[in-house]
């Protein structure tokens, strides 16, 4: 799978830019503030139609016009899809080639992945932002997975309303034992999935980053000190949760533990290495999707070289070479020389142009 071309109108500082990309690797090059960012972020909106930067679509109007929209175009084993987002404030609207869709129609038919600095916050944010990068990530392998997590919020939210009013013990466990398997099921799936990117990830950092140190990570229940009676932990911790007014435990409090020769990497990494584990992570989720479905999914790496030596960042690039299609900003032109095979495309004040990379 990779994306043929983007357009974009009015978003963030891109005004009516048509780009057409290529497989393999594609540089955005330019001085800081130009649009680098804007225009991976614009090719992730428009698959996923997130932000990887921003929960308000406020933003991402170019000086407050009122609409904003983005289109691509995808090859996927021979076939072509048009994928289009438009923007009005309040309002988004999705199309596959002209029909209508939701947001589920867009994670059935392509997946792109993304590694900006933000995804440092896996080793170094709180456990809410873990558990948002852990679910996007399962998400992106398994589409149906956004469901399971949206029926638990649905529980959770009516659950709130009960422990909020105090009173109604006996309806409260009862939504309760309505949750405890959707609770199970979403522990399962997070475990499972850790499990199977467990060996791809410490391989991918050893290889990558030269780091021999060992990288363990495990799922972490939240207040559950026996895990095999997690249902029965469920019921007994009831009376508590409605005395207080607030759930005690659940996946919404699990946490990812990510330790690093032996301490919790957060407290220990050094800001590259922080970066090159959260990559690693990245990239096994890359691997198991070719696995699972025999391709890699496109990438898109922002500024890139920021915290990583020459040497790391040559290995990943020899490493990306061979995988699929990696779009890849950065401000440093020493970044790509010599790398005649690549793609190249100059960004200045919110214009994007292909360029030729001279020897
Ligand atoms: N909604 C918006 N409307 C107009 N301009 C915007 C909007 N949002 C962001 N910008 C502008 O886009 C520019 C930032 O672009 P971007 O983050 O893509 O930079 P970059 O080229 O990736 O830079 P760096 O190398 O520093 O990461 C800034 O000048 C910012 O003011």
């Amino acid at each position: 799978m990779w994306i043929e071309s983007i357009h974009t109108h009015n978003f963030r500082n891109l005004q009516d830019e048509a780009v057409r990309l290529n497989q393999g690797l594609n540089w955005l090059i330019g001085p800081n503030g130009q649009g680098k960012t804007n225009c991976l972020e614009a090719l992730y909106f428009v698959i996923t139609t997130k932000s990887f930067r921003t929960s308000r679509n406020a933003d991402l109007f170019r000086n407050r016009r009122d609409t904003t929209s983005i289109q691509a175009s995808l090859v996927k084993n021979k076939a072509r899809f048009r994928f289009s987002v438009k923007l009005q404030p309040g309002k988004v609207s999705r199309f596959l080639g002209d029909k209508p869709c939701k947001p589920i129609d867009f994670f059935e038919t392509a997946v792109v992945l993304a590694f900006t600095a933000r995804d440092k916050i896996l080793v170094e944010g709180a456990p809410s932002d873990r558990r948002q990068l852990l679910d996007r990530m399962i998400a992106s392998i398994e589409p149906n997975y956004i469901g399971l997590i949206a029926r638990y919020r649905q529980i959770q939210n009516q659950c709130r309303k009960l422990l909020l009013q105090k009173n109604d013990l006996s309806t409260y466990r009862g939504f309760k034992r309505t949750m405890i398997p959707i609770a199970q099921k979403i522990i399962d799936k997070r475990r499972e999935f850790l499990e199977l990117i467990r060996e791809p990830s410490i391989a991918i950092h050893q290889n990558l980053f030269a780091d021999q140190e060992p990288l363990f990570f495990s799922y972490r229940l939240h207040n559950c000190p026996v895990p095999n009676q997690y249902g029965q932990r469920h019921l007994d911790v009831c009376a508590e949760e409605m005395l207080h007014g607030r759930a005690v435990m659940g996946p919404h409090l699990d946490d990812l533990d990510i330790r690093f020769i032996d301490h919790k990497a957060k407290h220990f990494a050094s800001s590259g290495q922080v970066r090159s584990i959260a990559l690693s992570l990245k990239l096994a989720v890359r691997e198991l999707y070719r696995e699972r479905y025999g391709f890699h999914p496109p990438l898109l790496l922002d500024d890139i070289d920021a915290e990583l030596d020459s040497e790391r960042l040559l290995r990943l690039l020899n490493y990306l070479d061979t995988r699929g299609q990696t779009l890849i900003s950065t401000s440093k032109y020493g970044t790509i020389q010599g790398r005649l095979h690549d793609h190249v495309y100059m960004v200045d004040d919110g214009c994007i142009s292909s360029e030729r990379i001279s020897e």
